[in-house]
């Protein structure tokens, strides 16, 4: 029995790989192309005020393209439900890689903060910020690439990225000390200072700021006082110290992260913001499923590039990234 009829032909759920407060995520199968996909399925009744930000996270999913963002294929609304249809990170949660490893080495740690650094620097040149980065919400996919996900709390501040937020939200142990203080705050400030506790936590295996207790919590964070371990260099500390300044002013840029001595050693430019736009027309896929519907290709496209988010944009984009792995564009007969 399916579960639920919106799926019907077009998906078949696997297992929970992920749950939440009003969202579940689950592992399914895209049957016009047999690719594996993640679906966020949230009930309407529990969503309560939230819907707002279902659908700012929805545009905002809608508007990103950046090869360590994770991607959104399809929305599908019913009367009951969101099911919102996204890329899948088969390699799980960052989280559960560092604590496999107890910690990464300075190397690792480095390949890895570098994509989170463009990812975010992308984020903000679009005017958004995250403002719920950790380690939980950095996944991998089959190739150890990171893909950013759970836009829930993203903010677009109408004013632009410069102008003050105020609403509290991410977890405790990420927020930067404006937040704790319930002041006013830029997400920009607030998001380098996650990403400065998201490196610590690479490279020393545990957290700067960490108490059972949520008050001896935010006296830590508010004091900005962390342990050095000793096998961490110089100059990891250094970049750290930057991001961790408990005032937001004195923080590092994220600006002038991309061109930080600790991210571009050993690589001679900035790291690069920008990735090619995923839709982009590609004759190979627009054939393939102008031949399946039997229409002419420029038909296809027409009507492909509108990005309606629908089960032919799911495809195409699932399409994509079948012919990125070299495998043969087929859509299954019994779709
Ligand atoms: C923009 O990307 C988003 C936004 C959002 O609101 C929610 C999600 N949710 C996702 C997407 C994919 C996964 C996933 O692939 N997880 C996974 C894969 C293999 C092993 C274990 C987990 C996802 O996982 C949910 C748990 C992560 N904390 C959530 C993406």
């Amino acid at each position: 029995m399916v579960r639920h009829q919106a799926l019907k032909g077009l998906y078949e759920t696997e297992r929970t790989i992920g749950c939440g407060g009003f969202a579940k995520v689950k592992l399914a199968t895209h049957l016009a192309t047999g690719e594996k996909v993640a679906i966020k399925i949230m009930d309407k009744s529990l969503l309560g005020d939230d819907l707002p930000r279902i659908k700012l996270e929805l545009k905002a999913l809608k508007t990103l393209s950046h090869e360590h963002i994770c991607k959104l294929y399809q929305v599908i609304e019913t009367d009951t439900n969101f099911f919102i249809i996204m890329e899948y990170c088969s390699g799980g949660e960052l989280f559960d890689h560092i604590v496999e490893k107890n910690r990464l080495s300075e190397s690792e740690s480095r390949m890895f903060f570098r994509q989170i650094v463009s990812a975010v620097a992308y984020l903000h040149s679009l005017g958004y910020a995250h403002r719920d980065l950790k380690p939980e919400n950095v996944l991998l996919d089959k190739n150890q690439n990171l893909k950013l996900i759970d836009f829930g709390l993203c903010a677009r501040p109408v004013g632009g990225i410069e102008s003050p937020l105020y609403t509290s939200c991410g977890s405790p142990t990420y927020a930067a000390p404006e937040l704790v203080l319930g002041k006013q705050y830029l997400g920009p400030e607030v998001d380098v200072w996650a990403m400065g506790v998201l490196l610590y936590a690479l490279l020393a295996g545990s957290l700067p700021f960490d108490d059972l207790n949520i008050d001896n919590l935010y006296k830590k964070i508010l004091s900005g006082r962390y342990e050095e371990p000793m096998f961490m260099s110089k100059e990891s500390l250094c970049l750290i110290k930057s991001m961790l300044q408990v005032d937001p002013k004195e923080r590092i840029s994220v600006n002038d992260l991309l061109s930080h001595p600790w991210l571009t050693l050993g690589i001679l430019d900035p790291v690069h913001i920008r990735t090619e736009d995923f839709r982009c027309y590609d004759i190979d896929c627009v054939n393939t499923m102008a031949n399946y519907h039997q229409v002419e290709a420029d038909t296809m496209w027409n009507y492909l590039k509108r990005w309606k988010y629908n089960y032919h944009t799911a495809t195409y984009f699932l399409l994509l990234e079948k012919k990125k792995r070299g495998q043969p564009l087929k859509l299954n007969s019994s779709f």
